[in-house]
């Protein structure tokens, strides 16, 4: 692990200050990634469902959660989505009950391997024994809040595969490191410590998640998600195999909210989204998932 938390804390506040008060970066990545139309038949190839995930962080209570999943539950939904909601660990039996099936269930974070004394953790044995699916994990907060390292995160990632839980594996850059011209870099780094520690992709969706997009507002462009999708995409086909890097869902997380979904939507490597704050509002979430519809268009 890196820092201390409380400094990195205090950091990351500052750094998401910053990225409030300036202006989105110019963008300075190298657009050495070639476009791949040919090769990606539609504008989603691969496993071919769109994917959004709720993050929805530590939120709720008891009664805004029921309130949530009584908008969800009567929301209407396109089918040809794969939705999942992560609510605290606290909530999860609760949105298990009560949550229409139509939508599966996330944990935001698991302990890194099998259950025993490790005070205040969760495992994925548990999470897998009350119907949880899913974990997310490398989350930006998580990384850079908490101090957990891409070693860390990779060990946790291989361990919940193993238990079958799936992994929503979170990558991004810093606003520093974009300004630096180091946004490639960093998420092949974090590319790589997953791709050390999975051997079968078929459960994972990978979530590029710039940090100085996040709970911001400032959402990226289609263009500047689509560039690290399609770089994500390029170092998957290089470094693990053609077949994953087109099978693999790329979604994007960050200030995603009702009206800027489609846009981003439209563009061929994104296959999704990792939603937080819009996604603690049942018809704005819905909306989110229904942009489906601009893919399809698009496509
Ligand atoms: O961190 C996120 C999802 O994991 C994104 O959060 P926001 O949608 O609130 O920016």
């Amino acid at each position: 692990m890196a820092a201390a938390p409380s400094s990195l804390a205090s950091s990351h506040l500052t750094r998401l200050a910053a990225a409030v008060a300036a202006p989105a970066a110019p963008q300075q990545l190298r657009l050495r990634c070639s476009r791949r139309r040919a090769q990606r038949v539609v504008a989603m190839a691969g496993s071919g469902k769109f994917f959004v995930g709720g993050n929805w962080k530590c939120n709720g209570t008891k009664d805004s959660i029921s309130k949530l999943v009584s908008e969800l539950n009567a929301a209407t939904l396109e089918t040809d989505v794969d939705v999942v909601v992560a609510p605290p660990f606290i909530y999860i039996d609760q949105v298990k009950n009560s949550l229409t099936d139509r939508i599966e269930i996330s944990a935001q974070n698991v302990w890194i391997g099998k259950g025993g004394a490790y005070t205040g953790e969760i495992s994925a044995e548990q999470l897998a024994d009350i119907g949880c699916q899913w974990v997310i994990l490398g989350h930006s907060e998580r990384r850079h809040i908490i101090g957990e390292d891409d070693e860390f995160i990779g060990k946790k990632a291989a361990y919940a595969l193993s238990q079958n839980v799936k992994l929503i594996a979170c990558i991004g850059e810093l606003l520093e490191e974009r300004e630096a011209g180091k946004t490639f870099d960093v998420c092949f780094k974090q590319m790589k410590a997953y791709a050390d520690s999975i051997s079968n992709w078929a459960n994972v969706v990978i979530a590029y998640e710039p940090v100085w997009a996040i709970g911001t507002g400032k959402v990226a462009s289609p263009e500047q998600a689509q560039e690290v999708h399609a770089a994500v995409r390029d170092w998957l086909k290089t470094n693990v195999s053609p077949e994953v890097a087109s099978s693999t869902r790329i979604i994007y997380g960050g200030s995603v909210n009702a009206a800027n979904c489609a846009e981003l939507a439209k563009k061929e490597d994104i296959d999704g989204f990792l939603v937080g704050g819009a996604s603690l509002k049942g018809p704005d979430f819905a909306t989110i998932i229904n942009s489906v519809t601009s893919k399809k268009v698009a496509a």
